[in-house]
């Protein structure tokens, strides 16, 4: 116990707190007003006696999630995600030996060496999805999707998703709106009162609940489907290298030598239903950012081509070796992920014991939001922080630090999504030219550069029109391919 006070914070109410005052929509932006307000770029709020802590600057995040990491690594438990189904899921684990477990299980296979033997997968995605561009340029949000959902299905679950009609698409949509439907995780009525997850269908009060439930089926299937298909061909010695098989595999090794195993069956489905649901759709999201910034932004698209034709010339398509050659491109999707951050409240921690910081007094059990938009747009770290400046990284601005998280539940796929993004701008770049679509009053549309509310968010729908470069052999190259 300590004598310091809390972080400073809007005066609650009597017993209820803070309840009412955070805004479900957009929580992010009360934060900032009250950093601003309180003077502090840390803020304590306190909902029926829960105390919620949000961190508004990079300073406050990287000191206490990354350097106090020890203290700050474990989860709220996200009830309204348990009433979906979801499980041994990497995302929603609270820390302990099998969360341990399950971050080791994902660094093994996704540190930034070892993705490297995804990159065929994710080139060939990248390439055929620009090739089915070429013929349906109005289909990109479904052309996207499928490269998205197939690059993370082959590398979960070893299975190629060659049509946008394959029922893995449906799904992959059925669960992002499962995922994105529940709200900011941790602010539904259920996490809020565990006892409403008993609440009978006829007098469920809550939206979110009822969503919840309608979404099991799909959660359940999103485990199921894949892996029992992945399971025939493993049997069959016919399945293609990925995350389950090489962990089935280690584990029925293992087993066979006798080596004791912490591991489960019911982990490695676990895990790779996160890696499916935590990497596939956000990538989608990524990509579709990218697409938006292109869209608003001709000079920027100009600039990257430039490079592109530079460094990877007519004679060829842009592969992972160019990426340190193509130092503006880079700049470009770092700057995308600053001014779009997909979970703008990133996924709360929780402490795990009492913490004093600047002399402010952090109980245990704190949920602890670190506040990615507030971060991204601070006026001092980053000049003109609502401009969008791919430069800005020359002058010495750091690249963004929040969208993937903070200390030891940042997130694993980072250099994965990070690649995806990257292969398919660079091969979309080289073929294609993105222009605005035109309104009913005959003037160009201009995205909104918004974000959908809800555990992985991805940007509002907007429109665009691809017509291929015709100063390139981009189109030509990519239809041998
Ligand atoms: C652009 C794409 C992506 C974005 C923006 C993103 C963002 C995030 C964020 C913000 C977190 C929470 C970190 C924290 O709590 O501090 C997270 C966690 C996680 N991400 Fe990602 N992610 C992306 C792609 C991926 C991919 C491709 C994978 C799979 C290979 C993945 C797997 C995970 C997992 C398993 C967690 C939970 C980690 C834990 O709780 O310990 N993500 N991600």
């Amino acid at each position: 116990k300590t004598s310091c006070p809390f972080p400073p914070g809007p005066p609650g109410k009597l017993l209820v707190g803070n309840l009412g005052q955070v805004s479900a929509e957009r929580p992010e932006i009360d934060y900032m007003r009250w950093g601003e307000e309180y003077g502090s770029d840390v803020i304590h709020t306190e909902v029926l006696g829960q105390h919620i802590i949000c961190l508004n600057s990079a300073q406050a995040a990287t000191d206490l999630l990354d350097r106090r990491g020890f203290i700050y690594c474990d989860r709220p438990r996200f009830r309204l995600f348990e009433v979906m189904g979801w499980g041994l899921t990497l995302t929603f684990l609270r820390w302990d030996s099998r969360c341990k477990l399950h971050r080791r299980l994902f660094h093994q296979t996704f540190s930034s060496s070892n993705i490297k033997v995804f990159r065929p997968a994710q080139l060939f995605e990248a390439r055929k999805a620009v090739r089915s561009l070429l013929s349906n340029p109005a289909d990109w949000k479904d052309i996207t999707l499928l490269m998205s959902t197939s690059i993370i299905f082959r590398i979960a679950f070893g299975q190629e998703i060659q049509y946008k009609n394959s029922p893995y698409c449906d799904l992959s949509r059925a669960a992002n709106d499962a995922t994105t439907g529940g709200g900011t995780p941790g602010s539904a009525l259920v996490d809020l009162f565990p006892l409403a997850r008993y609440l009978p269908d006829c007098i469920n009060i809550s939206p979110s609940l009822r969503h919840a439930r309608r979404s099991r089926p799909v959660i359940q299937a999103v485990h199921d489907y894949p892996w029992n298909a992945n399971l025939k061909d493993i049997e069959a010695g016919t399945a293609a290298p990925s995350f389950m098989k090489t962990h089935i595999e280690r584990l029925v090794k293992d087993q066979s030598a006798g080596i004791a195993q912490e591991l489960t069956l019911a982990d490695i489905k676990g895990a790779t239903g996160a890696i499916f649901i935590a990497g596939g759709n956000t990538t989608w999201s990524a990509v579709q950012s990218c697409i938006l910034f292109l869209t608003k932004y001709p000079d920027t698209q100009r600039r990257i081509q430039q490079e592109l034709d530079l460094v990877v010339g007519r004679g060829r398509l842009p592969g992972f070796d160019d990426r340190p050659h193509l130092p503006y491109l880079e700049r470009f999707i770092n700057e995308v992920m600053r001014c779009l951050p997909l979970n703008p409240l990133i996924i709360p921690h929780k402490s795990l014991r009492d913490d004093v910081y600047r002399g402010m007094f952090i109980p245990k059990g704190s949920i602890v939001f670190a506040n990615a938009t507030a971060i991204l747009t601070d006026p001092a770290v980053y000049q003109d922080p609502h401009v969008f400046d791919p430069d800005r990284y020359l002058r010495g601005e750091p690249y963004p630090p929040a969208n993937f998280g903070f200390g030891r539940r940042k997130c694993p796929g980072n250099f994965l999504a990070l690649a995806s993004v990257y292969i398919f701008t660079a091969t979309l770049m080289a073929a294609f030219n993105i222009k605005k679509a035109i309104g009913v009053d005959g003037k160009p549309l201009e995205p909104k550069v918004a974000v959908s509310v809800g555990l992985g968010g991805h940007p509002q729908p907007f429109d665009c029109v691809l017509r291929p470069r015709s100063d390139t052999n981009a189109s030509q190259l990519l239809s041998q391919y």
